[in-house]
């Protein structure tokens, strides 16, 4: 297995070895030709990296995640540094608006001024003295500098210089608790989200659970995997697991699932690669098991790429059946075919097209079950995309709801009488959620909702006080509870 994520094995990556052609080393003047000296490119160090990722989603609307990975491959950090480059560059997107609003003190002339470079360079800086320990001050701010003085002409360095020491000199201060009578404001500022988010779900879920989902956010999320109950069991996958120098231990909230910590990107693990498992949130895992498919079974999966819930209603199906996984994408049928092929799953065939034309592709109420695992605002998913606290708006809730809306409506046609419909999404959104199951039953009395789930699947639930005796056949997982992707789970009985 791989020992982690930077080890890529390539060697000295494309750099001259200073071997001569017969592999002996040249001798100039022996020869007789002068050498000329091979000019090294620097190395990037971890804050360079860090610096240009967050630059990089500042202005492009690159996904920190897809960005960071990229970098971290072309820049061939030791693992030390790799980690101190993730660290950053999660930590300044997530604390942006606490870092902004220390700053902002700070920088006399206005955050506008600022070349965009510089502002991330000050943001990143920050938040290595307001909120990472371990790191001692002076090392924060000398780097700094270092970095302004390699981009930027002196004017630029001496600024940087100035608003970091005097970050410094006020820090114990900088540090205290955020007083603010307003708790939109006060939760928007100690946990770094927009008011109008915050001001959702403290409507939605009251202060006190807000700014545990808000302060839940902002907490690294938990590596998990799902094993391949075709080829090995949750036990076996453990101590396999172990065997490799991973931390392993079974899930408390679904069957299939496995956390794991240390012993390197799993993505590059020979389980991985070969099968065994997939890299899945534990959350998400309890779609497919509340799917409850049997073998046999027709299924339709309107939204279905990557395909991590296609392939495990499959793995759940013994695959026997017949698996339709739909995305409106074309690149992303491959992605599909790709996960399917590496778990060795038959059953499932990988088509493209627009969900909301489904109806007139297939046979209306032709499905034993059917989901719709619809596109949403990813709001439970925020410590791993944390830059959509900053991109998304009220106005993308609201324009993705009527999305949602005409997507179920779609998918209900689909479904045989006796059949499921299962809704999910992974946002903590009422709109998207507990409100569109509403809106849809309100509209089709041939369906209700099913709270006939699995004991194995309603137990850790009831236990982590998720639901309770009203539990109605829906839920809300939320960040803070089992510290795995909020999500939001409906099962529907199509009754006639
Ligand atoms: C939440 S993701 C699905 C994740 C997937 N079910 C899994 O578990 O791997 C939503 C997917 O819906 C797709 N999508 C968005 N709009 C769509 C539409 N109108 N029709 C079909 N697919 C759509 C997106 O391309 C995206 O892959």
């Amino acid at each position: 297995m791989s020992s982690g994520p930077n080890n890529r094995g390539k060697g000295s990556g494309g750099v001259a070895t200073g071997q001569g052609r017969n592999g002996k080393k040249p001798n100039g003047a022996a020869n007789g030709v002068k050498q000329q000296k091979q000019q090294q490119p620097r190395r990037k160090t971890a804050r360079e990296v860090a610096l240009d990722t967050l630059v990089k989603v500042a202005e492009a609307g690159a996904y920190s995640n897809l960005q960071l990975n990229r970098a971290l491959q072309d820049a061939q950090l030791s693992r030390q540094d790799a980690g101190l480059a993730t660290e950053l560059v999660y930590g300044t997107i997530q604390h942006q608006r606490l870092l902004d609003d220390r700053l902002n003190i700070l920088v006399t002339k206005g955050f506008n001024k600022l070349t965009p470079w510089v502002l991330v360079l000050l943001r990143m800086s920050a938040y290595q003295l307001l909120l990472l320990d371990r790191i001692p001050a002076h090392a924060a701010v000398n780097e700094a500098v270092t970095i302004a003085k390699r981009r930027g002409h002196s004017g630029i360095s001496g600024m940087v210089n100035g608003v970091l020491r005097n970050l410094e000199r006020s820090l114990s201060e900088l540090k205290e608790p955020i007083e603010n009578a307003n708790p939109v404001k006060r939760i928007g500022i100690t946990h770094s989200y927009p008011d109008w988010l915050v001001k959702r779900w403290i409507d939605s879920y009251g202060e006190t659970v807000a700014e545990q989902i808000c302060a839940s956010g902002n907490e690294p999320p938990h590596s998990s995997l799902r094993v391949n109950p075709l080829r090995l069991s949750r036990d076996k996958a453990i101590s396999l697991l172990t065997d490799n120098g991973y931390d392993a231990v079974a899930s408390k909230l679904s069957d299939a699932a496995v956390i794991v910590n240390g012993g390197g990107n799993l993505a590059q693990s020979e389980g991985y690669q070969s099968g065994l498992w997939t890299l899945q949130d534990e959350s998400s895992m309890l779609v497919a098991e509340v799917c409850a498919p049997a073998p046999g079974m027709k299924v339709l999966d309107c939204c279905a790429a990557p395909g991590g819930k296609t392939t495990h209603l499959a793995e759940l199906m013994e695959d026997r059946g017949h698996v339709f996984a739909n995305d409106v994408h074309p690149h992303k049928k491959q992605l599909i075919e790709e996960q399917a092929a590496r778990l060795g799953l038959n059953a499932v065939e990988a088509i493209t097209g627009d969900a909301l034309e489904l109806a007139s592709r297939f046979e209306p109420q032709s499905f034993d079950l059917v989901l719709l695992d619809a596109p949403c605002s990813g709001f439970g998913v925020i410590r791993r995309k944390p830059e959509i606290k900053w991109t998304k708006s009220e106005a993308d809730v609201h324009a993705i709801a009527d999305l949602q809306t005409d997507l179920l409506r779609v998918a209900a046609k689909l479904v045989k009488p006796g059949g499921t419909l299962v809704y999910s999404t992974c946002t903590i959104e009422r709109e998207e959620n507990e409100g569109q199951i509403e809106k849809f039953l309100a509209n089709q009395p041939a369906y209700k909702l099913d709270a006939d789930w699995s004991s194995h699947i309603l137990q850790p639930l009831k236990e982590g006080q998720v639901i309770d005796e009203s539990f109605s056949g829906m839920v809300q997982l939320l960040p803070q509870q089992f510290g795995s992707d909020g999500f939001f789970i409906a099962r529907l009985k199509r009754v006639r």
